[in-house]
């Protein structure tokens, strides 16, 4: 795909609707949804689950059924009135060959502490199937995520990892933004010699966020309520920065802090730098920042989100529930030697061996 389809004004900043960078996104969904169709493979099944009672939670439901519905794709919203059922819709979910993908609308539990010590909430991304799991929130994809690896199947490279979709979100908007990306350098180089600051360090949005950047070889602060961290060439320091000296610094600054009076000092903004505002509430003063020269602002990402959304919700039905994946497995299944194989392997082992050292012997 070419770059950038955002353009900056030299003069003055300019506000960007992120629906142009979900546009192509959501042509290439419809055309695949349209082609499983017209060879009789019904359309993949995202279902959400839904335990509370956050105003942004059901409102992004809606806009993913919105949006499912409009690009073909089948979309069922499952409420849940105790929170403590979750878990067992979940499993339901995991074990039914009908559902092929499942996002579960966080915070449930937020904070409160389960048995073992980690958030009720953690255990329940871990819980998600990676065959399911459109969010890429559970340890299989994490783990890959926070060491770099972008198969599960190394070296085949055939089945690529899913990533969290706000975050993905965030990188295919910088994609398209001036200043950013640099397509002559190597996949994992092209942010090398960006700084950039994310004010939020959320699981859903802010670290994996700050992981990807760092992949792709910038240098990423991490800044949360209480704490700086440093992502930059696979490594994580704590950093004892100032905000403030952090977003001076960089030339990309993304915000996520889900609070009606947080606002970003407008002062700290370079010239020519790209802001992103992922949180549901405005985190910057728009006026005072489209007045920086140069300056590139994306003040809602929920569009390319969704996308995103639909996007792994396809890739896991490529990966792992379309028919002739299914059918391949079965195939190999049925073609894998039965039980007594590896006892006359074992059998034919010891007599080759046997005889090696027979002959090795006579030969003394
Ligand atoms: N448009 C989209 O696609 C999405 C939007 N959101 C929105 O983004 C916002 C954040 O969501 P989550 O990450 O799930 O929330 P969260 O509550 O899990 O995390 C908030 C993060 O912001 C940090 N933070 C809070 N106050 C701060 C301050 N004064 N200074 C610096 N850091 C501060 C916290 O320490 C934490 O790291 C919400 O408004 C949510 O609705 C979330 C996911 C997707
Ligand atoms: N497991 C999980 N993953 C999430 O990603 C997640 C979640 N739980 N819980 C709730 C928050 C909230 N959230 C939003 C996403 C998109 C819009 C959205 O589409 N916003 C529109 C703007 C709507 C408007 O304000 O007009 C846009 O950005 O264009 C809003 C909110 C995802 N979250």
């Amino acid at each position: 795909m070419s770059k950038p389809v955002i353009v900056a004004d030299p003069s003055k900043g300019v506000k960007v609707d992120a629906g142009v960078v979900a546009a192509p996104f959501r042509k290439e969904i419809r055309d695949k949804v349209e082609a499983l169709k017209a060879h009789g493979v019904d359309a993949p099944l995202l279902v959400g689950l839904l335990a509370n009672k956050d105003p942004a939670a059901k409102q992004y439901a809606e806009w993913t059924r919105k949006a499912c519905e409009s690009d073909g794709l089948r979309y069922e919203l499952r409420c849940v009135d105790d929170a403590i059922d979750v878990e067992a819709e979940l499993m339901k979910a995991n074990e039914d060959p009908k559902v092929h993908g499942i996002i579960v609308y966080y915070p449930i539990f937020g904070q409160e502490e389960s048995f073992s010590g980690a958030s009720q909430d953690d255990y329940l991304r871990d819980s998600v199937s990676f065959k399911c799991d459109v969010e890429g929130l559970c340890h299989t994809y994490r783990t890959n995520l926070y060491r770099n690896v972008r198969y599960l199947d190394y070296p085949n490279q055939s089945q690529k990892c899913l990533l969290p979709c706000t975050a993905l979100s965030v990188v295919k908007i910088l994609e398209k933004c001036p200043n950013c990306y640099d397509e002559s350098k190597a996949v994992g180089r092209q942010l090398e010699g960006r700084t950039v600051t994310i004010i939020n360090r959320s699981e859903i949005v802010g670290r994996p966020l700050a992981a990807m950047l760092a992949n792709d070889g910038a240098e990423v602060y991490s800044v949360d309520i209480n704490s700086i961290y440093k992502f930059s060439g696979g490594r994580l320091h704590k950093c004892e920065l100032t905000p403030e000296e952090c977003v001076r610094q960089s030339s990309i600054v993304i915000t996520g802090v889900p609070t009606k009076n947080y606002m970003l000092p407008t002062e700290w903004i370079q010239p020519n730098a790209t802001v992103v505002n992922v949180a549901s509430f405005k985190n910057v003063d728009e006026e005072a920042l489209l007045k920086i020269p140069g300056v590139v602002y994306v003040p809602l990402v929920g569009k390319v989100t969704v996308a995103m959304l639909e996007r792994n919700l396809v890739r896991l039905f490529d990966q792992f529930h379309h028919p002739d994946v299914v059918y391949r497995k079965e195939q190999k299944k049925a073609g894998e030697a039965p039980w007594y194989g590896s006892l006359i392997q074992l059998y034919t082992a010891v007599a080759i061996t046997a005889l090696l050292v027979h002959q090795a012997l006579r030969r003394k």
